[in-house]
């Protein structure tokens, strides 16, 4: 079923169809399974949502950065479709398939880097950064794992110990695993005024030299743009200067490219913006446009130390997750979607500072490409204002615009439109956030 080419509200949202469906679920989906809106969609094209009463809603989110090339594309639906009707699981352990290889040919092309590479394929995020501390332990021999203050890596029992925030990702789920050590990063609107990328990494790689020691250190994992800890762009310099301490003490560099990977941040991957080669790069979210794929590539050398049979699980790397990477990789190359990421940027990231200094209750506006975000602070200071946040984004929703929020304090909206968004509907969703903003800080 194909929606509108706008957004439509027919009832109040949420409406009386997902209001009963939210009654059937409360009766048996686990209370901890959370959801931004009690709205139950049922089509989806493009970049509108069409939920249980009819109304579309403009998707601002792309499900937590995964449909980057939009809703219902017919190169992926249309390989997945076929590889659907000829298998859709045998193993890649147990019997290999065609997909799988090709996927991993296309990521040693894509990904920043011009070394031997490898790759091995898993369902998950968390699934692929768990990996890339076996690989780096297993190449290294070391066992200690360096991560940062406001990090997301997963909610697995590894990626939650990688992770920062304890609510609600970590709280009562502990112990957690050992040998994980947190630093400070780089967050120019919070740290000292002036404090540039490289004085911000000299003191994280002080506090690593002091407190472990380069040699313990198998593996520093990073997000080169932090996403639910609240989209913050370390300051230039920062990556770069990690990313060459880490090669000159044989300590293995970890992007976790997650959210910022497959054109979101105006690059294929946003370690490019700066020229960043990680050793070990972790996948997921836009890879597959929907399909549950991840993935870690990086340096043959390092994928090739591990012992044969320590990498795998038995849906990694699925045919029909396989055949949608395939799909939608061939629409970010075709519709050069890395191009308009950034015109996403371009468009969205002015509009957001003159909304900032007409309402003051923005303190900071930031982001790369289609990766974008307002954070929200009593005016004229550095005080999180989670509550009007709240205001904000629940008021886009009523108005049938998806917006997500994040941000170790609950005090930054983010923007994570498909990056195939028509310009209409852009400047549409674009709007209701605007008026949204002027009328909760009015309030
Ligand atoms: C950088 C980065 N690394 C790893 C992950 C984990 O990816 P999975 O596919 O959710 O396991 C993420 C997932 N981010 C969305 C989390 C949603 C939620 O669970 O509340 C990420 O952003």
């Amino acid at each position: 079923m194909t929606a509108t080419t706008h957004r439509r509200l027919l009832t109040e949202i949420p409406g009386p169809a997902s209001k009963a469906l939210q009654q059937r679920r409360a009766a048996t989906v686990a209370a901890g399974v959370s959801s931004v809106l009690p709205v139950y969609i049922t089509a989806a094209d493009g970049g509108l949502l069409t939920d249980a009463d009819g109304n579309t809603l403009i998707d601002l989110g792309s499900g937590i950065a995964v449909t980057n090339v939009g809703h219902g594309v017919p190169a992926v639906v249309d390989r997945v479709r076929e590889q659907a009707s000829a298998f859709t699981h045998t193993c890649f352990m147990a019997t290999p398939y065609e997909g799988y290889v090709e996927v991993c040919e296309a990521l040693a092309e894509l990904t920043p880097g011009s070394f031997d590479k490898r790759s091995a394929l898993f369902s998950t995020g968390a699934e692929a950064v768990e990996n890339t501390v076996k690989i780096a332990r297993a190449a290294t021999g070391r066992q200690a794992v360096v991560v940062f203050d406001h990090a997301y890596h997963g909610r697995t029992n590894l990626t939650m110990a990688l992770t920062a925030k304890s609510m609600p990702y970590k709280h009562g789920f502990g112990p957690f695993a050992p040998e994980v050590y947190r630093v400070p990063g780089s967050y120019p609107f919070r740290d000292a005024p002036g404090l540039t990328g490289e004085q911000a990494a000299a003191a994280a790689i002080d506090r690593i030299e002091k407190q472990l020691g380069a040699d313990a250190v198998a593996a520093v994992v990073i997000e080169p743009i932090q996403g639910e800890g609240g989209f913050i762009a370390p300051a230039p310099g920062f990556l770069p200067a990690l990313s060459r301490w880490c090669s000159d003490n044989g300590v293995v560099f970890v992007a976790d490219e997650v959210q910022t990977g497959f054109c979101r941040t105006g690059d294929w991957f946003a370690c490019e913006d700066e020229g960043v080669m990680p050793d070990l790069v972790a996948t997921a979210k836009g890879i597959a446009g929907g399909l549950p794929l991840a993935a870690v590539t990086g340096r043959a050398e390092l994928l090739d130390a591990v012992h044969h049979g320590g990498l795998g699980g038995t849906y990694g790397g699925n045919p029909l997750a396989c055949a949608a990477a395939l799909g939608a990789i061939e629409t970010m190359r075709t519709r050069e979607l890395a191009t308009a990421a950034r015109g996403i940027g371009e468009t969205v990231l002015p509009r957001l500072r003159a909304l900032a200094a007409e309402t003051g209750v923005i303190g900071d506006v930031r982001g790369r490409g289609a990766m974008l975000a307002a954070e929200f602070c009593t005016p004229g200071t550095t005080e999180p204002d989670a509550e009007l946040t709240k205001r904000v984004a629940a008021a886009c929703h009523a108005q049938g615009v998806v917006v997500l929020t994040c941000g170790t304090d609950g005090n930054v909206v983010r923007l994570l439109p498909p990056l195939t968004l028509p310009p209409d509907l852009l400047e549409e969703g674009l709007s209701v956030l605007e008026q949204a903003v002027r009328t909760e800080a009015a309030r």
